[in-house]
């Protein structure tokens, strides 16, 4: 099954968000950046990749975080998205250079956050990270 790699980036106590800019059904929900796993390529390398592509920002990936989701992709066929906690590389800040803005948000503000309806099974690994950092 193909899989998606998600970054919960944490930093000074707060977790990056990104609200999608396409496809038009996903457009305005807020998501965890990342995106699929390449033939021969680790999870923790397509997260750097995906990073330095969607955000030009440069993060180290931690452990894994929370249980894989299964949804069913814009083919209409299965994928498997796989959350892995990340830190930001010294001195990095992110650009969204394909969604439409970037937040940072405080354990607090997760119920706030119109996110993409799979992403609402994380909010409790999401909050227990958060709660650890701050
Ligand atoms: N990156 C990411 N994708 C998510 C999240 N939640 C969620 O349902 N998805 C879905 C949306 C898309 O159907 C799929 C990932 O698509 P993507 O557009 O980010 O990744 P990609 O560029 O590698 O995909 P593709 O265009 O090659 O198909 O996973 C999330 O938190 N992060």
């Amino acid at each position: 099954m193909r899989v998606v790699v998600g970054a919960a980036v944490v930093s000074d106590g707060r977790l990056l968000v990104a609200q999608r800019a396409e496809p038009p059904d996903m457009r305005g929900f807020w998501e965890l950046p990342g995106g699929s796993v390449e033939d021969g390529e680790t999870e923790a390398a397509a997260l750097v990749r995906e990073l330095r592509e969607e955000l030009a920002y440069a993060v180290v990936v931690e452990g894994r975080l929370g249980p894989d989701v299964p949804v069913s992709g814009r083919d209409g066929r299965g994928l498997l998205l796989r959350f892995y906690r990340c830190s930001p590389a010294a001195g990095e800040e992110p650009t969204a250079l394909e969604h439409l803005a970037l937040r940072w948000v405080g354990v607090d503000e997760l119920d706030t956050v119109a996110w993409l309806p799979a992403d609402e099974v994380l909010l409790p690994a999401l909050r227990a990270a958060l709660t650890e950092s701050s």
